[in-house]
């Protein structure tokens, strides 16, 4: 975990931000700052207002008062100009281009970062080549950073569940965004496929892209966060630390429901050990049971 630095200029503020839909007020008045190199979790319960408030912050949503701003810069609610600015989001129910392939994915994160225009795509000048060239390079860096370079030719719709969440972190990271906001990242996954997310945003943040992550997983939320915000009924309850947030008895009393025991993680860390070493074991016993590799089997050996 990293030490905020509080005197950093903040790659998000959120001001009084407030969502009414016809009668109801979705998010009311919520304050919220995520400084460089930080990971801020935004917890819960269901219709709280947790994805309407992302919705604000990334201009899909205009919110009804309050503002938005990326490193001191008031944002427009749009979408196209929020991740130019540098805020870069996934969402709760994956959005890939299916029929693409996963490199092609990632190209497409990458053309908000692109400056070459309509006519020097038109005229394919050596302009143009440079940057595609620099785009297919860095969307084969980042599949090498989530893990996902032996599937770059896939296409996304093949691609395990697990993958296609890691495939949306490296479409949003394509813009070299300076925030990425991360709506349920482990929902649907296996304690090692969040372990592994666990590890993946640790190294976002450390390659210098602050995190708020919308998560309902506690051990996930409290095991990676340095900071988390609870909200209640659109309301902002509370925020602090980690340890604060988990000793606060309102939290406890409208959302953790009971406090948790020894170590955040230890039962999931220990679940996927066993599993590991599950794997490992098997592994071996494969390799000393296997047919030698030039030898081809005949159709009568497997009858
Ligand atoms: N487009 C919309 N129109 C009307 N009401 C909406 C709209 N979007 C969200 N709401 C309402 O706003 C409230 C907050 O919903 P929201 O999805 O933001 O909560 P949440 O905390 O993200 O919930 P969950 O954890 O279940 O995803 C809910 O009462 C929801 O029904």
């Amino acid at each position: 975990m990293t030490t905020t630095t509080t005197t950093e200029t903040p790659v998000l503020t959120a001001t009084g931000v407030t969502m009414r839909f016809g009668g109801l007020t979705a998010v009311r008045a919520v304050d919220l700052s995520v400084h460089p190199h930080e990971i801020v979790g935004l917890i819960g319960p269901n219709g709280a207002g947790k994805t309407t408030f992302f919705n604000c912050l990334t201009g899909l949503y205009v919110p009804t008062s309050g503002k938005v701003a990326y490193k001191n810069t008031t944002l427009p609610p749009k979408p196209h100009l929020v991740a130019k600015a540098g805020i870069a989001r996934t969402f709760q129910n994956i959005r890939l281009f299916a029929n693409m392939t996963v490199l092609e994915n990632v190209l497409v994160g990458h053309h908000t970062r692109t400056k070459e225009g309509l006519f020097a795509a038109l005229l394919r000048g050596p302009a143009f080549h440079r940057a595609e060239k620099a785009s297919t390079q860095r969307a084969q860096e980042l599949l090498e950073f989530t893990g996902l370079t032996p599937k770059a030719d896939h296409l996304a719709r093949n691609l395990p569940y697990g993958e296609q969440r890691k495939l949306e972190i490296a479409r949003a990271l394509a813009g070299d965004p300076g925030l990425l906001l991360l709506d349920e990242p482990t929902a649907g996954m296996n304690p090692q496929e969040t372990r592994a997310t666990q590890q993946l945003v640790f190294a976002i943040r450390d390659q210098g892209t602050a995190v708020l992550v919308i998560e309902h997983d506690m051990r996930f939320i409290f095991n990676l966060c340095d900071r988390v915000a609870v909200l209640v009924q659109g309301e902002k309850l509370t925020e602090g630390t980690t340890d604060a947030v988990q000793a606060d008895e309102r939290v406890i009393a409208a959302y953790l429901g009971t406090p948790f025991e020894g170590a955040p993680g230890a039962d999931e860390i220990a679940e996927v050990e066993a599993a590991e070493a599950a794997e490992t074991a098997g592994a071996a016993e494969n390799a000393e049971t296997a047919t030698p590799p030039d030898t081809v089997a005949r159709p009568e050996d497997n009858q």
